[in-house]
């Protein structure tokens, strides 16, 4: 049995899956999100742990099976988002800054106007953006005075979530990270596969603060006896969208995925080569196994089902995301109603660090129903910007995507991508596929299985959803939204 632990943005969970690559169970717990200031967003890295280590423990339980039946686990997680802790305590020095957190937009462009926004592109894939590590670090050392004492002492650690929960798990003994996860700091660099000692210098980043890179398939460390009564080995880590991809199957060069979660991600593996985009996108690492990097090419949009979790608990139109579908459907569209969710400015292709969100088109007959459909057809025109970015940047025309993540259960939202890009959409029959791409490296690190055995796994029934909108009606209307996103444009810049 393989045990896939997935630390998302808006929840932690914990899959088992047997030697076959079945869900045999699940176990999630949800957790605080903080908004201290307009556009900074933090989670408490205890909480991180707490809610993570429970669920596991919880489904061990659940399951009623042995620890020592746990061949291996696996770590795929939320990236970017920013932890630091003393080395010593293995206490966090501040709260988690996590990845839609806009907080070092102003640094951002200062770095632009240094002139190192080059340097970032070429050798990070990367832009000078909030989004990434770097300059959250670089907000802690700046900010807290007891990080940077204990840099100064040699006693800080940072770590994206990947190895702050490989600290707590391994009980402070090992200070690791896979270079999917690494190659989103804006700190490392892409073709030599190490950090890079001048964007640290950039930064202002002391080398020993970070984690020793290994690949992302391959023996990690071991579980602390006291956590679940056995010394479980991790041979598996990758960030969230990477193990998508991996657990997609999705490992030709030219195939590509799309999650819905918080944000959408869509990634195309490019093979052994790193690809630049022309238009908007990033260059990342997908997964390093035996000694050779795969990397991808990746659109990110910041709020995608977090639109909907807002619906639901700031403006509490909604008992439950999944009712985002019943009440769409009771209209047979938006009224001319537009929902743009920059809530943390846009991703890509635009990265407006300043964009904010608006409803648009709003007249006496708009009803809830509008908005919330309005809502969740922002999830998939915001994947159509991101596909005609990759289109650009692949020069292929693309006619299937697989589709993932919590709001890709929703048949309606699913059918509108379609039809709004006009492409067959196909959503597996085990909709976990990031867990699964984690559960697979840790397999494939622990000699557990092999990649055959894995495409054996994957051969299961997707469910299509087939394009069925006149054209005349989706250019119309995605006309429309590309006007919508035009207003949203620079709008908190000071
Ligand atoms: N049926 C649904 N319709 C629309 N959105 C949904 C639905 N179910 C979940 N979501 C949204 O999907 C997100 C959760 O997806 P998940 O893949 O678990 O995210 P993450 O990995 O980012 O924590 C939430 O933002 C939630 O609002
Ligand atoms: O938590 P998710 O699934 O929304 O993924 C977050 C991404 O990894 C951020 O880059």
């Amino acid at each position: 049995m393989i045990l896939a632990l997935d630390q998302g943005t808006s929840s932690s969970r914990a899959l088992l899956f047997d030697k076959n690559g079945q869900l045999l169970g699940l176990e999630q717990q949800e957790f605080q999100q903080y908004y201290p200031q307009e556009a900074w967003v933090e989670h408490d890295a205890e909480e991180i742990w707490r809610s993570q280590l429970q669920v596991a423990q919880r489904l061990i339980e659940k399951m009623q099976i042995s620890p020592q039946a746990i061949q291996a686990i696996g770590i795929t997680n939320q990236r970017e988002t920013t932890i630091l802790w003393d080395k010593k305590t293995g206490r966090p020095v501040h709260r988690a800054i996590v990845w839609q957190d806009r907080r070092t937009a102003s640094y951002c462009e200062e770095l632009k106007q240094a002139g190192h926004a080059d340097y970032l592109r070429q050798h990070t894939g990367l832009l000078a953006d909030a989004y990434f590590s770097a300059t959250k670090i670089r907000w802690i050392l700046e900010h807290i005075p007891q990080a940077k004492a204990l840099a100064e002492k040699e006693q800080l650690c940072f770590g994206t979530v990947d190895s702050w929960l490989l600290w707590k798990l391994t009980n402070g003994k090992v200070h690791k990270t896979d270079p999917s996860n690494a190659s989103r700091t804006l700190l490392y660099n892409l073709h030599t596969g190490e950090w890079d000692p001048k964007l640290l210098d950039i930064f202002g980043i002391p080398a020993h603060i970070l984690p020793k890179i290994s690949a992302s398939s391959g023996l990690f460390g071991h579980t602390d006896p006291a956590l679940f009564g056995a010394e479980i080995p991790i041979t598996g880590i990758a960030g969230d969208q990477q193990a998508a991809l991996f657990g997609q199957g999705c490992w030709q060069a030219g195939s590509v995925k799309n999650t819905y979660g918080t944000g959408c991600f869509m990634l195309m593996n490019t093979g052994n080569q790193p690809q630049n985009s022309n238009s908007g996108l990033l260059t990342t690492v997908a997964w390093e196994i035996d000694g050779q990097r795969t990397y991808a090419l990746e659109g990110a949009v910041f709020v995608a089902g977090a639109a909907i979790q807002w619906l639901r608990d700031s403006l509490r139109i909604l008992d439950s995301a999944k009712d985002s579908s019943y009440f769409a459907q009771q209209v047979e569209d938006t009224n001319g109603v537009y929902f743009v969710p920059a809530f943390a400015g846009l991703g890509a292709p635009y990265w407006d660090m300043y964009a904010r969100g608006a409803i648009l088109g709003l007249s006496r007959s708009s009803t809830k129903a509008h908005i919330v459909r309005a809502a969740l057809e922002s999830l998939a025109y915001q994947s159509k910007d991101l596909l005609l970015a990759m289109q650009q940047d692949a020069q292929l025309p693309l006619v299937q995507l697989k589709v993932d993540g919590g709001a890709s259960a929703n048949d309606f939202l699913m059918q509108f991508q379609s039809d709004i890009l006009n492409a067959e959409l196909l959503r597996p029959s085990l909709q976990e596929t990031t867990a699964a791409g984690a559960a697979y490296l840790a397999g494939l690190g622990a000699k557990v299985w092999t990649k055959s055995d894995i495409q054996g796994f994957l051969a299961k029934q997707a469910q299509s959803f087939q394009p069925n909108m006149p054209a005349t009606d989706r250019e119309k209307r995605y006309a429309r939204w590309l006007k919508a996103v035009s207003r949203t444009r620079n709008w908190a810049e000071e």
